[in-house]
């Protein structure tokens, strides 16, 4: 009634559906039946590349092609979208600050994952994924791979934010971490046994057990007069601290390690349990990675760590990897905020209104991508032949991911020990998979395993070798 009231304003076309409900039931159907980009190119075709409609409870504006990601990546006037349940289960991180504070925590982070720092993190992710793998993968004939592959992210990052604390928490947390993931798009309604209530509950979990890390260091850091020296986020922070770099207390810190987690765990797994399945059903791509990984092995001892300049030689596998984040987007989209009213295209978007970008609209486009559904990593030989803003895994602009240099080293480090170590065939050849948000195989992606070559020399692994025939 407001906004039809306005005689200068011309809205977006579309339907805001029954009221609060609106679309929000047939979209996030549309996310677990795999059918969300029909339903956007639907909304497209009815009401072209601007159209209104109404979901979680917030009308909101659909905008499709490359320069509406550029719009709502760059423009200042739409902020990224805080919603409560956001603020409710992960306090004052970096998805919830504002103003000087976001300035401050956004450009720590940028430090912390610079790629010369990332660098420093190989050797961690190195020992990490031998270590998982030796226990998870190792000596077994079949594996369910997207719960492996979350183990083995939340691992990594957890090895190198929190230090030698990691593995206790990675133990005792883990499922937390899941349910905590699954809590953040969820009506935010605090009762147990529903997602927002597990979520709440395993935060304040997590939240603990992370402050009383976060407090040993404050402690070693006050007893020594400095900071130890290593690699871990809580100390980076407390050393930005005691330099005025920010204004953030210990509990502030806390939250931002868990949003670190949280934004790293879920898609860097998506990401590897996706490249795995494609990789089945694409033989020619494996056998390019598998001799780019080879290569690699065969120059190395069989106790040697991966190096930075190894990762850098992985240049077939990034390709693949980044054709599978073009196929399967670990984040399906991108909401903001109107923090005034905007014009965009002729049409207004009133102050408050959401807008949002989903990353599969230009992905699978065939004017951006030539026979979008092919899976064809020569694609990003050159790219400067991908259009500007048409290929948006990691966002862009001021809050494009962090993590994207992290995420590629890890990414490799951990396809070069699963690729030159096993062979696998999937259990399911037509397992479909939900978006709920993130990508999932509906039953997890199991594989049957291969041994190619045993891991190293060392005798454990020897004895697991034989083990396993
Ligand atoms: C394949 C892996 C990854 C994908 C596809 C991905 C994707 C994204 C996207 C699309 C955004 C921006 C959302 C928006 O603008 O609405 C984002 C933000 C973020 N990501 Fe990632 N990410 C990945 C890995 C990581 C890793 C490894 C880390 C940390 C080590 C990380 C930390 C973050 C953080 C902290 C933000 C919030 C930044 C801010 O609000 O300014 N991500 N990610």
């Amino acid at each position: 009634k407001k906004y039809s009231s306005c005689s200068t304003c011309s809205l977006p076309p579309g339907d805001l559906g029954i009221p609060v409900i609106g679309q929000t039931f047939s979209l996030i159907h549309a996310l677990r039946s795999n059918t969300d980009d029909q339903w956007f190119r639907a909304r497209i075709k009815n009401y072209g590349p601007v159209s209104k409609m109404s979901v979680l409870g917030s009308r909101t504006v659909l905008l499709a092609g490359p320069a509406a990601n550029h719009f709502i990546f760059t423009n200042e006037s739409l902020a990224l979208t805080q919603t409560r349940a956001l603020r409710a289960l992960l306090g004052r991180s970096i998805l919830t600050l504002k103003g000087d504070e976001l300035k401050q925590v956004r450009s720590a982070l940028q430090g912390y994952l610079r790629p010369d720092m990332v660098r420093k993190y190989v050797g961690t992710m190195d020992e990490e994924v031998k270590r998982q793998i030796k226990l998870n993968w190792f000596g077994r004939d079949r594996v369910t791979v997207l719960p492996l592959a979350r183990r083995l992210t939340l691992g990594i990052i957890c090895s190198v934010v929190l230090g030698q604390e990691a593995a206790t928490i990675v133990e005792a947390h883990a499922a937390d971490f899941q349910l905590l993931g699954d809590a953040i798009l969820s009506f935010p309604v605090n009762i147990p046994f529903t997602r927002f209530g597990k979520g709440m509950r395993s935060s304040a979990k997590i939240r603990k057990a992370i402050t009383r890390i976060a407090r040993k260091r404050e402690e070693s850091l006050l007893q020594d007069g400095h900071a130890v020296s290593s690699t871990d986020f809580i100390t980076y922070m407390f050393n930005l601290h005691s330099k005025g770099a920010h204004s953030l207390t210990l509990e502030d810190i806390v939250d931002n390690v868990m949003g670190i987690i949280i934004g790293a765990h879920g898609t860097t797994s998506a990401l590897i349990t996706f490249m795995i399945r494609h990789l089945t059903i694409e033989p020619d791509v494996l056998a390019k990675i598998i001799e780019e990984q080879d290569e690699i092995a065969d120059n190395k001892g069989t106790e040697d760590v991966l190096t930075w300049e190894d990762v850098s030689r992985m240049k077939y596998t990034w390709k693949a990897a980044m054709e599978t984040l073009r196929t399967v987007p670990p984040v399906f989209g991108s909401f903001r905020t109107a923090t005034k009213d905007i014009n965009y295209q002729g049409y207004h978007i009133p102050k408050g209104w959401k807008v949002f970008a989903a990353q599969s609209i230009t992905h699978l486009d065939s004017r951006f991508f030539k026979d979008p559904t092919k899976f064809d990593p020569s694609r990003f030989e050159k790219r400067s032949s991908i259009p500007p803003y048409s290929f948006m895994p990691f966002g862009g602009g001021p809050r494009m991911c962090p993590g994207t240099e992290f995420s590629r080293v890890e990414t490799m480090v951990a396809m070069h020990y699963l690729v030159t170590q096993f062979r696998w065939k999937l259990c399911y050849h037509d397992e479909t998979y939900k978006k709920d948000p993130k990508p999932s195989p509906v039953f997890g992606l199991p594989v049957e395993l291969e041994l190619r070559r045993p891991p190293s020399t060392d005798d454990a692994w020897n004895a697991l070798y034989v083990h396993s025939g």
